[in-house]
Formats: structure tokens, sequence, C-alpha cells
């Protein structure tokens, strides 16, 4: 299920997760009007996955019923307004009530910001509803780890697919830490400059793409393309359990 599946990362993720092998029902929740249509487009793509259409609050429950994973990418615009949090927060708690009471044994995949205070926040909900398991509630900072990936690549002439960096510390400006001593391969860096502009690159990968977008929107298609990834390995794991 992917709740805010008509935004910017909600329809690219749609795709993606409709081409995946894995996924045999998939839930695309929104408040927008596009909705019905949007999920008809996906549904046009002739994959196995079965597309159901859920608009509005009176529709979550049908949309949540009995999923194995349930993803939150709903949102307000953090620029839209100064209690954008807030709206945001509300968001992620009425999915998490939703979740708590209608399947409860679903992985909770966080990418709304601000995800580092999301996944407290739904953990709060889970908690309350006695049915709390930290193990099915995850921040997704995969983007973060793609990027670390992509600029160590880069910058030593390497295919980024062969490399990995773990990135910890959640997924805001001032915590996130690509762990560089810990690259796979292990990369011999110049000196602790070199590591340090990395290390920024990473950090404010986020606004300088909101820049380059000229300020319309954040990362979408990469973040669609780390989320579709996430959720692979999350359906990858739910197989062997
Ligand atoms: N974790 C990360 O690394 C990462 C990266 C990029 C973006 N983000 C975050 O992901 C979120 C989504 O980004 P986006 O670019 O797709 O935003 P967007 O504004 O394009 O999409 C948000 C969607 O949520 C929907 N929505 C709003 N209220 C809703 C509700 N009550 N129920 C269901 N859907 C609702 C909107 O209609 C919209 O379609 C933002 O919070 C953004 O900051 C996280
Ligand atoms: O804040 C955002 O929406 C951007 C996002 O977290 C990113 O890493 O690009």
């Amino acid at each position: 299920m992917v709740a805010g599946a008509t935004g910017g990362i909600g329809q690219p993720l749609a795709l993606l997760l409709k081409m995946n092998p894995l996924v045999s029902n998939l839930a695309l929740f929104d408040v927008t009007a596009a909705t019905p249509g949007i999920s008809e487009d996906i549904a046009h793509i002739d994959s196995l996955a079965r597309v159901t259409c859920h608009i509005g609050a009176n529709e979550l429950v049908g949309a949540i019923k009995g999923a194995d994973v349930v993803v939150h990418a709903a949102s307000v615009s953090r620029k839209s307004s100064a209690s954008a949090f807030d709206t945001s927060a509300c968001i992620a708690r009425d999915l998490a009530i939703c979740t708590s009471q209608n399947a409860p044994k679903a992985m909770t995949v966080i990418i709304s910001n601000v995800v580092n205070s999301m996944v407290p926040i739904v953990s709060e909900v889970m908690i309350k509803a006695g049915v709390y398991d930290p193990g099915r509630i995850v921040g997704v900072t995969t983007l973060d780890v793609i990027r670390a990936s992509v600029f160590i690549a880069e910058t030593f002439g390497m295919d980024p697919r062969s490399v990995s960096v773990p990135v910890i510390g959640g997924s805001s400006i001032n915590t996130i830490i690509p762990v560089f001593s810990q690259c796979k391969p292990s990369i011999k860096f110049r000196d602790q400059e070199q590591i340090k502009a990395l290390t920024i690159r990473v950090r404010e990968a986020s606004d300088k793409m909101t820049i380059a977008k000229a300020g319309s929107a954040s990362a979408t298609l990469s973040m669609a393309y780390a989320a579709a990834r996430f959720v692979d390995s999350i359906m990858r794991g739910l197989q062997v359990c």
C-alpha cells in the first residue's frame, strides 16, 4: 500500500512497485482528484500486481486492510505553511492508527519527512495500540546510501553498483553520517578533508536538489528508486519469514 500515491515520489514509486513481481496487490491511496486516473494509468502496465485505488480518509481502511507493507509518502510541503510539520505528523499518525487496527503485522516504511520525527510518532501510536514491534517500523534513508555510493564512484572512477557505504544517523542534514571507513570495497582517501567534503556533499544533496529544481520539488525520481529498492528488500525478507 502506498499513501501519497499521486505525489512526486508516489507516482514513480507506484510504477516501480507495479513492475516488481513480488508485489501481488498494489493499493494506491491519496486525497487528490487525480488518484483514480493515476491508478488506472499504473493498472494498464502488463505486470502481475493487481492495482486498487483509494481516495480520502473514508477509503483508508480498504487500502490498508491486510497489507504486508504500508509506505508513507504522504505529506504536505514543508514550504506550504508554518504548520506543515504538524499536518504531516497528523497524516503519519492517522496512517499508523489505521495500520494498527487493520494490518498490525505490516511493515511500515516511512519516506515522509521529517523521517527522524515520523518514526517515533508512528512508534508511539503502535505502542499505545499495543502492537508495537520495532522491527516493523522503518525510516527510509536509502537515498542517502545510494547518493554516498554514487559520489564515491564518481570521485574514484568506479561502478556505483559495486560500491556500498553504510549511512547512519537518520535522514536530517545534521545527523546523516556516511561511514566512509566502512565503504566496500575499502577506499584510500587522500586526507580527512576529502572525507569531510564527501560527507557534506551527501548531507547537502537534498537542499541542492531542491534548488536545482527551482524550488518546485525535492528528490522524487531517485527517492522513488531508493524506496522501491528498499521495499523489494522487505518483500524478499517477508518471503523467507
Ligand atoms: N526519506 C527521504 O530521503 C526523502 C527524500 C525525498 C522526499 N522525502 C519526503 O517524502 C515526502 C513526499 O515527497 P513528494 O515530493 O512526493 O511530495 P508531494 O507533495 O509531491 O506528494 C505528497 C502526496 O501526499 C498526498 N497527501 C497529502 N495529504 C494526504 C493524506 N492525508 N492522505 C494521503 N495522501 C496525502 C498529496 O496529495 C501528495 O500527492 C515529503 O515529506 C518529502 O519531504 C523524503
Ligand atoms: O526534504 C526533502 O524532501 C528532501 C529529501 O529528504 C532528500 O534527501 O532529498
